[in-house]
């Protein structure tokens, strides 16, 4: 399949607004890709398909998560998570893709995780603030971006968890994992700096 088919394939699977989020995500993820020395093929490749069964009925990516080698954890979670393994997972096994790296940006696009890679980043940062999206404090991460890719995710993360906990709602523990490894990661690396 070439790109142009797994461009239209994607496009197939959801709505036209969710479609130009995923154009959004996927310039500003091969920005970043050229900004922060990534990979912008692999950064390209998994922005594209981070939203792969976005739009999915929940019950569709239940089965597959009941029945494929998943995260059961994921079924006590909100299901506004699911979308990202059950993705990955679809995208391995319709289009063949297995470059783990990319799988693995797509998985923890949504939750983060700790030692995350820098493409894992990158796709995360570029679902936060590419041009589409508007929410409290979006222009801040846009800020940070520019400069430094580990103070605008930790500053997106801050915000999740902190909407999620105003919410009242449940917290899957990985973004916080992931939060917390960011945090001190900035931390080290500027009392390393500071030397
Ligand atoms: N750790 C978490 N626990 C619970 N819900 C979360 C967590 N992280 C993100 N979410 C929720 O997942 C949803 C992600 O939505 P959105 O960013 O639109 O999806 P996508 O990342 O696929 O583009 C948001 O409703 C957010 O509150």
């Amino acid at each position: 399949m070439n790109r142009e088919e797994l461009i239209e394939a994607t496009r197939r699977q959801m709505p036209e607004k969710r479609w130009r989020h995923v154009q959004g995500v996927v310039d500003t993820a091969v920005e970043l890709a050229d900004r922060f020395g990534g990979n912008r093929d692999q950064a390209w490749l998994a922005a594209l398909l981070h939203d792969y069964t976005k739009a999915w009925a929940t019950d569709r990516m239940e089965r597959i998560l009941r029945e494929e080698e998943l995260p059961k954890e994921l079924l006590e979670h909100d299901k506004e998570l699911w979308h990202a393994h059950v993705g990955a997972w679809v995208v391995r096994r319709e289009h063949g893709i297995d470059d783990e790296e990319v799988l693995d940006a797509i998985r923890y696009h949504t939750s983060g995780r700790e030692r995350m890679t820098l493409l894992d980043k990158i796709v995360c940062l570029a679902d936060y603030i590419e041009p589409s999206r508007s929410f409290p404090g979006v222009d801040r991460l846009r800020e940070l971006a520019k400069t430094n890719l580990d103070d605008a995710l930790l500053a997106g993360f801050d915000g999740t968890i902190r909407a999620l906990v105003e919410q009242g709602k449940v917290i899957f523990p990985l973004t916080v994992l992931a939060r917390n490894d960011l945090l001190l990661t900035i931390r080290s690396s500027a009392k390393g700096n500071n030397k």
